[in-house]
């Protein structure tokens, strides 16, 4: 559903140069294609070498009564680079402070890049700029002076509003000693799913055979030949194969839950881990947004529970048999949810979650009196479970399977702490699942931590297309940030224009800078919700569920929204400012396009973030010139014909939206900008630094990066930019800089 423009704002779109990607080793434009991996794994010790940052949380779990719903809980972690948490990341030996559950956000890479010298940052980026964006301004009447936002008068409102909250919770100090070499040179005594079809080792092995061939052909390669043997799907982009899940050795309670829950047919990652999971093996698994990782992982998993010895009542501890990683509260909920569908005939079989949000202690007791088989778990809280709760650790003993979702996020810096002391606390010997849709070389290595050494890595995504979906329409925008935000409200009014059933999602950077956009966008009227980790999560959780089921609403989100969460029907995924990376921008990107319908997706960038353009060089996307919104421009220039292909039904309301959309584009937002709470836009500025002074090419000249906030500072309307408390500063290494107003 690409965006339709009046006439003269029509966008018109450059293509950028495409390339192929660097999978081409193990992607062989097959539907998926797995291999076998038998290179030892580094020892643990050698790939966490560098200094880690534990990460504590709250803990929160729920129950699913009998087949019910799961009432959860959730907590857990945002991908936000707050100032706060600059402060935690620099004192990695400080004591912990419980903060209130709306403090308690995703743990993310805070520290990457922080310690490094770059020199010459700015004329890289802009001789960059120069030789391959040179065209940029071509067709762009967006000329509104910087300046026309000076001298504006700040004014609060005293509205109720959530104000920022300061500093965060401060870390732990490091509590695991470092793994021995044992920890990769994992046991090949397979548990859990293996047991399915092990009974007699020859039985295995034909087992073996058969459903190998069976995956190799379901999935349309010969796995020794390497080479493509099945047509039968035709768009490189379908999701759902034609085969049934009838088909392989599952339980008829499974079966009939994924029969009530409509899903038919397997969709390609299904299909192409399923066989080999079952098997036994360990799996690390690619698949594009959206295409049913979830059940991929979750229906062999509760095979394993299915197929364990039941529980003695009178044992205090029963063992957790499985046990599901994710890094967001959101995405835990989800997958307990997706969890309790195919449950739905297994009254035995439980399910909680723990991901903080409420009360520890409530949390223990619920655990303690409705004990569960299968644990959804965000990593800092889980850690935390294991290291305050009496007899959880020896629950844990009994896991079978551990199943990492969004594995690439997972095992990057900002949770490889509590990944690790996670990793120590389960069996050796169980069945491991990784999965994620962005899978990059360096976090492969990574996973050997975690996988046996004769895992299979099995690629759903196909040669040459790259991780985003065919149909979703990828644009992005170079404008100068004081333009950003009059950008951003033409293009969602554009949109809304276009699209009855609108339902979009705009990223930010930060929560704060989320909430600051937010605040914007309501006061200019649009129908909106925002979701970042400074919101309770109760109405976190609410907000999710109702922007699951609504149409004709705009979702304004941090991070926290960015991967797995399946909203159904998004027509427009919008970024604003640099995405934290390659991965985020496939992962934000993939709220649309899900279960093979069309999307669309724009990423707003400012003139010096253009560099961030050739991580994407292998996906298809496209440069789309600005609309015009100067006012003054299009005064001259709006008779009423303008306004007439804008798609909305009457004449009158045409020409009404169509002086809004124009004149509302630049005067609206700033006249919008001064009701917005003088305190939110001092969170949003110290939030925008410390993103920014995260980001390696931008955050290592220290001058440049406060030009550039000060820039974001005039955009929100302030003359001079918020002043920060010297210790901060200190903190984050500007003391001094020149530009920055310390307090
Ligand atoms: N076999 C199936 N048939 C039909 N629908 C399915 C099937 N399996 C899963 N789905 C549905 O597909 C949607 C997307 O699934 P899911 O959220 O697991 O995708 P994902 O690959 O994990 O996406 P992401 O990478 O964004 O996390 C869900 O609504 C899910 O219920």
């Amino acid at each position: 559903m690409p965006l339709k423009f009046p006439r003269r704002i029509q966008f018109i779109t450059y293509p950028l140069p495409r390339t192929t990607n660097n999978l081409a080793s193990f992607s062989s434009g097959s539907r998926a294609y797995h291999y076998n991996t038998s290179s030892s794994s580094p020892l643990l010790s050698r790939i966490f070498s560098l200094n880690h940052f534990p990460i504590g949380s709250h803990i929160n779990f729920s129950t699913r009564p009998n087949g019910g719903e799961t009432r959860a809980s959730r907590s857990l972690i945002e991908d936000e680079e707050e100032l706060s948490n600059w402060v935690t990341d620099l004192r990695p030996g400080s004591l912990r402070v419980h903060l209130t559950s709306d403090d308690d956000d995703d743990d993310v890479d805070r520290s990457r890049g922080r310690n490094q010298e770059f020199r010459g940052t700015r004329n890289k980026v802009d001789s960059f700029r120069e030789n391959r964006f040179s065209d940029r301004d071509k067709g762009s009447n967006f000329r509104s002076s910087q300046s026309s936002f000076r001298g504006r008068k700040e004014r609060s409102l005293g509205r109720d509003r959530e104000g920022y909250k300061g500093l965060r919770k401060q870390r732990r100090g490091d509590v695991l000693d470092g793994e021995s070499s044992d920890e990769d040179v994992k046991s090949l005594v397979m548990g859990g799913i293996g047991d399915l079809l092990s009974e007699e080792d020859e039985e295995e092995d034909e087992d073996h055979e058969f459903l190998k061939k069976k995956a190799a052909s379901a999935f349309g390669f010969d796995k020794q030949k390497g080479v493509e043997a099945r047509n039968d799907v035709k768009s490189s982009d379908s999701y759902l194969t034609k085969t049934r899940f009838d088909q392989y050795p599952l339980s008829p309670l499974s079966l009939k839950a994924l029969n009530d829950a409509g899903y038919e047919t397997m969709t390609v990652v299904q299909e192409a881990t399923l066989p080999i999971i079952l098997k036994g093996k360990d799996v690390l698994a690619k698949a594009k947004t959206g295409t049913g990782k979830t059940v991929a992982f979750l229906l062999p998993s509760i095979e394993v529970v299915v197929k364990s010895p039941p529980t003695s009542p009178d044992n205090k501890r029963p063992p957790i048999l499985a046990l599901v990683i994710c890094p967001t509260r959101e995405l835990a909920n989800q997958a307990a949810t997706e969890a309790n569908t195919l449950l739905k005939h297994h009254p035995t079989i439980g399910v909680q979650v723990v991901i903080g949000g409420t009360r520890l202690g409530l949390e223990q007791k619920r655990m303690q009196t409705n004990p569960c088989q299968i644990l959804v778990a965000t990593p800092g809280r889980l850690k935390d479970h294991i290291e305050n709760t009496p007899g959880f650790e020896t629950r844990l003993k009994g896991v079978k399977v551990l199943v990492l979702d969004e594995a690439d996020h997972l095992l990057d810096m900002g949770f490889r702490k509590d990944i690790e002391r996670i990793l120590s606390a389960v069996p050796k010997e169980r069945q491991t699942f990784l999965f994620s849709a962005t899978v990059p070389e360096e976090v492969r290595q990574m996973c050997l931590v975690a996988l046996r050494r004769d895992h299979e890595f099995i690629n759903c995504v196909h040669e040459g297309t790259g991780e985003t979906h065919q149909q979703v329409r990828q644009t992005h925008m170079i404008a100068s940030l004081d333009k950003h935000f009059s950008l951003l409200y033409t293009l969602l009014r554009a949109h809304i224009a276009d699209n009855v059933d609108y339902k979009v999602i705009v990223f930010c950077t930060t929560a704060m800078v989320t909430k600051l956009v937010a605040d914007l966008l309501g006061e200019l009227n649009l129908n909106l919700r925002e979701i970042h980790s400074r919101k309770p999560q109760s109405y976190r959780t609410r907000v999710s569920n109702e922007f699951r089921k609504s149409k004709g609403l705009i979702l304004v989100t941090s991070d926290v929204s960015a991967r797995g969460v399946d909203y159904p029907d998004v027509t427009l995924v919008l970024q604003v400012g640099l995405p934290k990376d390659r991965e985020q921008y496939i992962h934000r990107l993939g709220r649309t396009g899900r279960k093979g319908k069309e999307g669309e997706g724009i990423l707003v960038l400012a003139p010096w973030e253009e560099y961030f353009l050739s991580s994407l060089k292998d996906l298809p996307i496209t440069k789309s010139s600005l609309p015009s919104t100067d006012p003054e421009t299009v005064k001259k220039v709006k008779p009423l014909s303008y306004f007439t292909d804008l798609g909305v039904a009457s004449r009158r309301l045409n020409l009404e939206w169509g002086i809004k959309l124009v004149e509302n584009g630049m005067y609206q937002v700033q006249k919008a900008l001064c009701h917005v709470e003088m305190r939110n836009k001092e969170a949003a500025y110290q939030a925008w630094l410390g993103y920014y002074n995260s980001q390696k090419m931008i955050g290592r000249d220290k001058e440049r990066l406060v030009e550039l906030a000060n820039e974001f500072s005039r955009s929100m309307g302030l003359d001079n930019p918020p002043a920060i408390p010297k210790l901060i500063l200190g903190k984050m290494g500007l003391k001094n800089v020149p530009g920055l107003r310390a307090k």
